[in-house]
């Protein structure tokens, strides 16, 4: 996020066709709350490609990238290393000290699809729990990300958009551009 610590989110495991939409909503939530950058592993190409979409209509600075081994991202990274899992520290009794690791370089926030190899476990620096309850990597990320950035991550200013969304009580209002001034364009259209 500008003006902020970076950091990246990296989806752990996918499984095409099944994971297509969560993939790519791991990416979305990245993006929309903060994140810098998202990392999917090589064949999440559609979620990739979709992300990547999504940046240029809606706005950045976002980056997306793909790895062939995100084992090697998570052991080879300068960073404090976050793992989100129903199994790990309450986020509550976490938070305070991850905010205050992250300094220079980029913390590594990992969220998993299916079951994520057990070495996760011991190469993150936290093992996070968003409660000790089974639901979904989208969910953890978006309330990691925002009690990590304290709800600053909503009032992100979009640059290099094609598009901005105008706020409407009712209806949908799209601008043109990231000129919010501009009353260029009124549409029905879903994104
Ligand atoms: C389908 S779940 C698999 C649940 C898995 N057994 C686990 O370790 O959390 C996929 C991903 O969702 C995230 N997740 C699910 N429940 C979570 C929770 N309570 N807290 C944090 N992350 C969670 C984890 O990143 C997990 O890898």
């Amino acid at each position: 996020m500008q003006g902020s610590q970076e950091v990246v989110v990296l989806r752990y495991g996918h499984r095409p066709g099944r994971d297509d939409r969560m993939t790519t909503h791991v990416g979305l939530t990245a993006r929309a709350l903060g994140a810098d950058r998202v990392i999917f592993p090589d064949n999440a190409t559609q979620g990739a490609d979709t992300v990547a979409d999504i940046t240029d209509r809606f706005g950045g600075p976002f980056e997306i990238e793909q790895t062939d081994s995100q084992a090697a991202v998570v052991r080879n990274w300068a960073g404090p290393v976050v793992h989100l899992t129903m199994y790990g520290l309450p986020i509550d009794d976490v938070e305070g000290e991850i905010q205050a690791a992250v300094e220079a370089d980029p913390l590594l926030v990992v969220v998993g699809g299916e079951k994520v190899p057990f070495d996760l476990y011991d190469h993150a620096d936290w093992n996070v729990g968003v409660t000790n309850q089974p639901h979904s990597e989208v969910a953890g990320l978006a309330v990691f990300l925002d009690r990590f950035f304290e709800g600053r991550e909503l009032d992100t200013e979009w640059v290099d958009a094609e598009r901005t969304v105008i706020p409407k009580a009712t209806g949908k209002k799209v601008v043109s551009g990231d000129d919010t001034a501009s009353d260029v364009a009124d549409t029905d259209g879903d994104s």
